[in-house]
């Protein structure tokens, strides 16, 4: 979630941002969409627009009708004759009444609402200086470079990008105006998370995002507007009898330019599903719960002649690129049935109404074509809890859409044999009454992979790479190397290692290539430009010895990889790679060890440099955090006792569940617990001095030491029965 999130509701309150690098003048209207005068107005009408424009919008469009009436002649310039009607008699509508009869009255309603509408369009046509990026473009052209000032979201689609002031002298032309659209609010979070994330962006430094929706009186009308010229559009229609419109909501070729129709995807299982669950690899208890609906598609029946009802549905949630959508198609492959997929910010648009109508159509589609599954991506979309927080408009175009999504979810029984499947991240966000049963109630979860998913997910992916070592081993190996990957991230590796390998002109892709490609899918490009000074240098050097040394010699903590002192991204200078375990429980002496582990670099720096840098801030926040949680959520801790406080690491400041007593004491023996482990780290490490010194020199040296390296220089590691993963997955290299 986006820390410094700031709403702004008006376009005052927007001008009132001080941050604003924008440089619009104070009383201009707010946004450059409205700033510069519409080139594509008729002609003569420039003034009569300008002129207007001043007194807001709806007054405007009252005096345009009336104005039309009047046809007085006095400093107003004389508009343009409007488009001849169709139907012949009434043709006379502005110019000469000397055709004798009065023109009728819908024909002036009808051409003040064109009138509106053009002007109305015109104000939102944008200016020549404005550039459409793409996510891409504005990552690698501006992101990247540091040119990015804060962003604004305009009605949750398109993202305005305002740029720092030094930028113009970065090469920026002056008042060019950026602008990306996005799929949705949740997505574009994500990703812009992540991309500052890559770029070592400390969380408090992140770029801020403000959220504008058009509630003004102009931004209403412009909302109604397409409505009204499709209602126009439709009526008009309608009167000249248009015959070829049966055939219901959409599901044939009908529907007004398609609009109501759902944009689902649907993929035939006969030709274009390919993927069966042979394809997705790990996940296996998340494919043994789908199995079911599998079943069910496959041989109905079975389960009708005993009176059961089959579940409608099921939620797969689980962080981003972990196989949801993937799992979905797999069930459509496996129950050999059609698929359709769309995502849930699909069905919202700026149209009043479209979202339920995309429903409505993509489950009348369905049925048609049952059985069938559709599989509804980013369900949060469209699913978030109703009527929280008193977000204003746009809402109850999404609200809408939801219920519209329970009316069909309920209207259908399981014997019209539709399996609808929804992906989230965000489950904890769902409106509740999505969940109850006859709707999806089946929660699946589908987790990162551990490290045997992990080297299946890479056997999968290392099928069409070209390569000269043993798949099991390189798998295995790969899959050691990336803790923590999704399989999205897999994908990547795989992929990027090619394009290495392409780029050195290699006949196939080896151990290097893929170890490039992790490093970058890691810890974003390789920042080359970016030296640090002798003595710093050194002192990160010391520092990641010191945790490296720490935990060669601690027993439970993590099997070290790789130490490095490349810096990475603009914050982290020096890293340590570790194989973490597949551990859920960790016992006080593993936190102990833990602790110490990460305290090592600190040490390290105060041993050899008898000072401390900055450096460690981040070692000293994890190490606190752990302090805190054993004292106050895992009752380890004597004197507080086996209570569990675990409430208290919340936002939630002002109410904590314990007396002023306990938090003084929960505070001493955090602290002490943290003195404790700063203690035994000093003392181990005085006792490695030598060593430490080794790996700092030979870091100094090559920049990166790997395990084999470290091996080398201080000896094996002395507790081979803990490091048993490690020694199963990449020492079985024979
Ligand atoms: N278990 C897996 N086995 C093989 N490939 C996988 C697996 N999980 C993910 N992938 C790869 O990652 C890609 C992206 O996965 P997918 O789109 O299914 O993720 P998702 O969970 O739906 O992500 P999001 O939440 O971002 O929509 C897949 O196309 C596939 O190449
Ligand atoms: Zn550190």
């Amino acid at each position: 979630m986006l820390q410094q999130r700031r709403k702004y509701n008006t376009d005052k309150d927007f001008d009132r941002n001080p941050s604003g690098a924008n440089n619009r003048k104070d009383n201009k209207p707010n946004s450059d969409e409205q700033q510069k005068a519409p080139s594509n107005i008729p002609k003569g009408f420039e003034g009569f627009f300008d002129d207007k424009k001043k007194k807001g919008t709806k007054a405007w469009i009252n005096e345009a009708a009336k104005e039309n009436q009047k046809q007085t002649s006095d400093s107003i310039p004389k508009p343009p004759p409007p488009p001849r009607p169709d139907n012949k008699k009434g043709s006379s509508a502005s110019g000469s009444n000397s055709g004798g009869k009065p023109p009728e009255i819908s024909n002036r309603l009808l051409f003040g609402v064109s009138l509106a509408t053009l002007a109305l369009y015109s104000l939102a046509s944008p200016p020549e200086n404005m550039r459409e990026l793409t996510w891409q473009s504005f990552r690698v052209q501006l992101l990247d470079k540091g040119l990015v000032d804060h962003l604004e979201v305009l009605n949750r689609n398109r993202v305005r990008v305002f740029l720092r002031p030094e930028s113009n002298s970065l090469g920026v032309a002056p008042g060019m105006v950026f602008y990306f659209s996005i799929g949705s609010v949740d997505a574009f979070e994500r990703n812009l998370q992540k991309a500052q994330s890559e770029l070592g962006i400390p969380p408090e430094e992140r770029i801020p995002v403000a959220y504008h929706d058009t509630i003004s009186v102009l931004g209403t009308l412009l909302q109604f507007a397409p409505t009204l010229l499709l209602i126009g559009v439709f009526l008009y229609l309608a009167r000249k009898g248009a015959s070829g419109m049966g055939g219901g909501t959409g599901g044939g070729p009908g529907g007004i330019f398609g609009i109501g129709k759902s944009k689902a995807k649907m993929f035939n299982h006969e030709t274009e599903i390919k993927v069966k669950f042979k394809d997705v690899a790990g996940a296996d208890e998340a494919k043994e719960e789908i199995l079911e609906f599998v079943k069910f598609l496959k041989n109905p029946a079975i389960y009708e002649r005993l009176g059961a009802s089959i579940p409608k549905g099921a939620i797969l949630s689980g962080p981003p690129g972990t196989g949801k959508t993937l799992l979905a198609k797999a069930t459509a492959g496996e129950a050999a049935v059609p698929f359709f997929s769309v995502s849930g910010s699909e069905f919202v648009e700026m149209f009043v109404g479209v979202g339920p109508s995309r429903v409505r159509d993509l489950f009348a589609t369905a049925k048609k074509n049952a059985p069938c599954i559709i599989f509804i991506d980013e369900i949060d979309a469209i699913g978030k809890a109703r009527g929280k927080g008193g977000q204003i408009g746009g809402n109850d175009e999404r609200e809408s859409t939801l219920n519209q999504l329970l009316v069909e979810m309920d209207g259908f029984d399981s014997d019209e044999h539709v399996v609808v499947l929804a992906g989230t991240n965000r489950p904890d966000v769902l409106d509740p009454a999505l969940l109850r049963p006859g709707r999806f109630d089946r929660h699946i979860h589908v987790d990162r992979p551990d490290i045997g998913g992990r080297a299946q997910i890479f056997k999968v992916h290392l099928r069409p790479i070209k390569t000269n070592e043993n798949m099991d081993t390189l798998s295995r190996k790969l899959a050691a190397l990336t803790p923590g990957f999704s399989g999205a991230d897999i994908h990547n590796v795989c992929n990027e290692a090619a394009l290495i390998a392409a780029r050195y002109n290699k006949d196939e892709v080896t151990d290097i290539d893929f170890e490039k490609a992790i490093e970058r899918v890691i810890g974003g490009m390789e920042k080359k430009s970016r030296v640090l000074s002798p003595p710093e240098k050194k002192t990160v050097a010391y520092h990641e010895a010191g945790h490296a040394i720490a935990g060669w010699n601690l027993r439970y903590a993590d099997p070290l990889l790789k130490v490095s002192i490349i810096p990475r991204g603009v914050a982290a200078l020096g890293y340590a790679q570790y194989l973490p375990k597949d551990q859920y429980l960790y016992s006080e002496n593993q936190l102990l060890d833990r602790m110490c582990m990460a305290l090592g670099g600190r040490v390290s720096e105060q041993i050899f440099f008898n000072s401390i840098t900055t450096g460690a801030q981040d070692d000293l926040q994890k190490v606190t955090k752990m302090a805190y949680s054993q004292v106050a959520a895992y009752g380890m801790n004597s004197k507080v006792g086996p209570l569990s406080f675990s409430d208290s690491q919340q936002e939630n400041q002002f109410q904590k569940p314990y007396s002023d007593e306990t938090a003084s004491l929960i505070d001493k023996e955090s602290r002490q617990l943290v003195v404790e482990a700063l203690n035994r780290t000093v003392e181990l490490l005085t006792s490695k001095k030598d060593d430490v010194e080794k790996v700092a020199k030979l870091l100094l040296e090559k920049e990166v030491i790997t395990r084999e390296d470290m091996e080398q220089l201080v000896g094996k590691r002395p507790f081979a029965d803990t490091d048993s993963i490690y020694d199963e997955y990449v020492r079985r290299k024979v």
